[in-house]
């Protein structure tokens, strides 16, 4: 590794001075050798840079396995598997070979003994004889172990009973079996996963991102790739992995922000948290029948719009009825443009095949409008001619050439110029609809909605009309101004990624996944979920099978291991899980033991109970600590009261900064995804009840906790628990 670093720095050096070169002469002779030089070793450069880039970042840790693998009617290998390949500079005999290479599959997937693994198309068949880890650190080798499957081995156990990083990391070395196989499955089809809490779903959907870069090599902008997390905060969570992973430059947003850009539109929206936390003050029970927000998730209100845009479509179709004409000769029958309008052009937006009908009414113009010229012309020159041969009376001749001649000078040019705004002229009917303005008539106009909706009740649709009197936008909305503006307008080139991975898939609502899939034109979804964690179930999917038939394609896969957390907190967590309607099976811990939860009985929140066992969490070496109480408001009053009492806390917001050792004070729904060495739980002023929406709150923060877990509260069942077993 060292000899390639040293040789790549000789030729980065060598390179630069050809750019440099290249440079100079380019100011004295306009050289356009030296612009394609420039461009070369500009390429070169960035190459050699990327190499030594990957290499210096793994010098400390070359590789962490090694298999001696023997394909049929090959050779033995002993084969060593790493985070980037390395390759002799002289042989080209591969070193180490990148963990997402197809051999690679055989440390992850394949017991010891006769093996397969696909490399595209092909299968291929081989005998394993052994899989070794190595632990390497700053690049030291401390031990090394020969091992069959990768499950419970050392080095997993070693990963998971870590001190949390306050963010995720990367598994390369541990990854197991099921996840592998998720990780690789197949990269041309949609994937959803409905993985348990601490499953490794978010960490599988980085390491896919990984995988799928590497297979489809340099032929894909990694731009046009886009992870939609589910906030601000949990980008940050994850930032770290990516670059770890060799991944860069791809899109990473939240679905909010996205819609938002590609659509070209500013939008003012409710937070949906405060929507959540209104429902859990109100108690779950109390939403409404007709439950707005959760209408605009479904696929009936995709219809209901699909009506309007047909409608919209219809009304454009009426001003076809006019045939293009230039002066009386016509150009090109309405009837005919109509046709291109509603069938053959009916794959695209409908601006888009406006557009397109310009520009076939412009070359038809420009066709015809020739040969209306050139055959007004010729009936000018008989003219001409029949006046000069016919007329005798010499006066009257000139005087009726002299007419011809004047009128054709002066209607020729005419038509020119008319031909060449004929189209413009023609498309001046149809007026360009303003996506926002369009949905807003929608949501206020009595009329059109008894009209686009009459399966709701009259008194339904006066809810709806009210409902939207005051203008005000929420994430469901964003769903049908996406869908609408991909109908009418399309979605920019820029914004239109080819492959989109989505986690906590469970806060969607069917309607957002299929304008998306609309938008762009493609069903590549990565999508990763928990319903046990559907937290925002008041306006999101509940099953999955509606989801996998808008994704007809899509392979199904669960993961019910939970790589997080203990055996001792799994077995809370579980409690509250079983008393859930999804009657999803129990999460099964990978064993590993820890101390058991801790209920301390306190009437009220007390400062010194709370110091005393953060003291206690610190001095046991945890890192991560958080305190997770229901709601925002409760967050902001304990961090008060903490603050007072000189404990170091604050309250976790969207977009804090994470990595700061103290203690985190954290709203429920604004636990989903994170992790935490060690977490305390409250519950005073808002106990969880047993309603849908709480237990899923508590199951959440409940299974944040890796190492260890405390309750407190005034008695167990304000954690819905009787008791927890010793
Ligand atoms: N194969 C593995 N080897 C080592 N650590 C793993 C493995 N799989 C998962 N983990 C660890 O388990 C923890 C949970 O992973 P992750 O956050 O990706 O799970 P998740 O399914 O997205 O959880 P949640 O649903 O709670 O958001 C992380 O710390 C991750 O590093």
């Amino acid at each position: 590794m060292e000899q390639i670093l040293e040789a790549s720095q000789r030729d980065l050096k060598a390179v630069q001075e050809k750019i440099k070169e290249s440079m100079a002469n380019l100011e004295y002779i306009d050289s356009s050798d030296s612009y394609i030089n420039i461009l070369t070793n500009s390429r070169f450069f960035e190459m050699a840079l990327n190499q030594k880039d990957s290499l210096e970042a793994v010098k400390k840790k070359p590789y962490f396995a090694r298999i001696h693998f023997q394909r049929t009617g090959e050779a033995e290998e002993l084969l060593y598997i790493g985070k980037t390949s390395l390759f002799h500079n002289e042989t080209l005999e591969p070193i180490i070979v990148d963990w997402r290479s197809p051999v690679a599959n055989v440390y992850y997937d394949g017991r010891l003994g006769e093996i397969t693994y696909p490399v595209r198309d092909e299968v291929f068949t081989g005998h394993l004889y052994s899989k070794r880890q190595y632990k390497i650190e700053d690049g030291e080798l401390l031990s090394f172990q020969d091992i069959d499957l990768t499950t419970n081995d050392e080095l997993l156990q070693d990963a998971l009973s870590g001190k949390a990083d306050v963010r995720l990391t990367e598994i390369v070395a541990t990854i197991q079996k099921e996840q592998n196989e998720i990780i690789r499955a197949h990269l041309r089809q949609p994937i959803l996963v409905q993985g348990a809490a601490g499953s490794g779903k978010t960490t599988i959907a980085l390491h896919r991102i990984s995988y799928f870069l590497y297979t489809m090599g340099e032929h894909f902008n990694p731009e046009q790739l886009m992870i939609l997390a589910p906030n601000k905060l949990f980008i940050e969570y994850i930032g770290n992995v990516l670059p770890e992973l060799g991944v860069e430059h791809i899109c990473q947003t939240t679905y909010e922000e996205y819609v938002q850009k590609a659509i070209g539109i500013k939008l003012k929206l409710q937070n949906p948290n405060e929507q959540l936390e209104t429902i859990v003050e109100d108690g779950i029970d109390t939403l409404p029948a007709f439950n707005i927000p959760k209408i605009k998730g479904t696929l009936f209100y995709r219809d209901i719009l699909d009506r309007y845009l047909t409608m919209h479509e219809q009304q454009l179709a009426i001003l076809f009825d006019e045939d293009v004409s230039i002066e009386k000769y016509k150009i090109i029958r309405g009837s005919h443009l109509k046709k291109l309008f509603l069938i053959e052009f009916s794959y695209m937006p409908i601006e888009k095949r406006l557009e397109r009908i310009k520009k076939v009414i412009q070359a038809e113009v420009k066709r015809k409008s020739k040969s209306v010229i050139d055959t007004l012309n010729k009936r000018y020159e008989d003219m001409i001619g029949k006046a000069l041969s016919g007329l005798r009376d010499p006066d009257k001749r000139r005087e009726m050439v002299t007419k011809f001649i004047d009128k054709r000078d002066e209607r020729l040019p005419k038509i020119k110029a008319e031909a060449k705004t004929t189209a413009s002229a023609y498309m001046r009917r149809f007026e360009k609809v303003k996506t926002k303005l369009f949905y807003r008539k929608f949501l206020t106009d009595r009329i059109l909605l008894s009209e686009l909706a009459p399966e709701w009740t009259m008194e339904e649709q006066e809810k709806f009309l009210q409902y939207h009197k005051k203008e005000r936008w929420a994430i469901e909305d964003l769903a049908a101004l996406y869908y609408l503006h991909a109908k009418i307008k399309g979605i920019p080139e820029q914004w239109k990624m080819r492959v989109v991975f989505i986690d906590e898939v469970q806060d969607y609502s069917l309607f957002q996944l299929a304008a998306l899939k609309a938008g762009l034109e493609t069903d590549m979804f990565t999508m990763v979920g928990d319903l046990a964690q559907g937290i925002h179930s008041y306006r999101s999917v509940t099953e999955w099978d509606s989801v996998l038939n808008l994704f007809p394609r899509a392979n199904y896969f669960t993961l019910q291991k939970s790589y997080r957390t203990t055996i001792e907190i799994m077995e809370v967590a579980n409690k509250i899980l079983s008393k859930m309607d999804e009657d999803l099976p129990l999460v099964e811990p990978v064993v590993r033991h820890g101390n058991i939860p801790t209920f301390v009985e306190s009437e009220k929140f007390s400062a010194g109970i709370i110091e005393e066992i953060y003291e206690k969490l610190l001095q046991r070496g945890h890192r991560s600590i958080a305190l997770i109480c229901k709601t925002s408001k409760e967050a902001l009053l304990y961090s008060k009261i903490l603050n007072k009492s000189g404990i170091e806390a604050a309250v976790l917001k969207e977009d804090s900064v994470l990595g700061k050792t103290q203690l985190l004070i954290v709203p429920s729904y604004l636990a989903k995804g994170l992790e935490f060495d060690a977490v305390i739980i409250v519950a005073f002023d808002t106990p969880y009840f047993d309603t849908p929406i709480d237990r899923k709150l508590l199951y959440v923060s409940l299974t944040r906790a890796m190492h260890e877990l405390y309750l407190v509260g005034p008695n167990m069942e304000s954690f819905l628990l009787d008791e927890i077993k010793k």
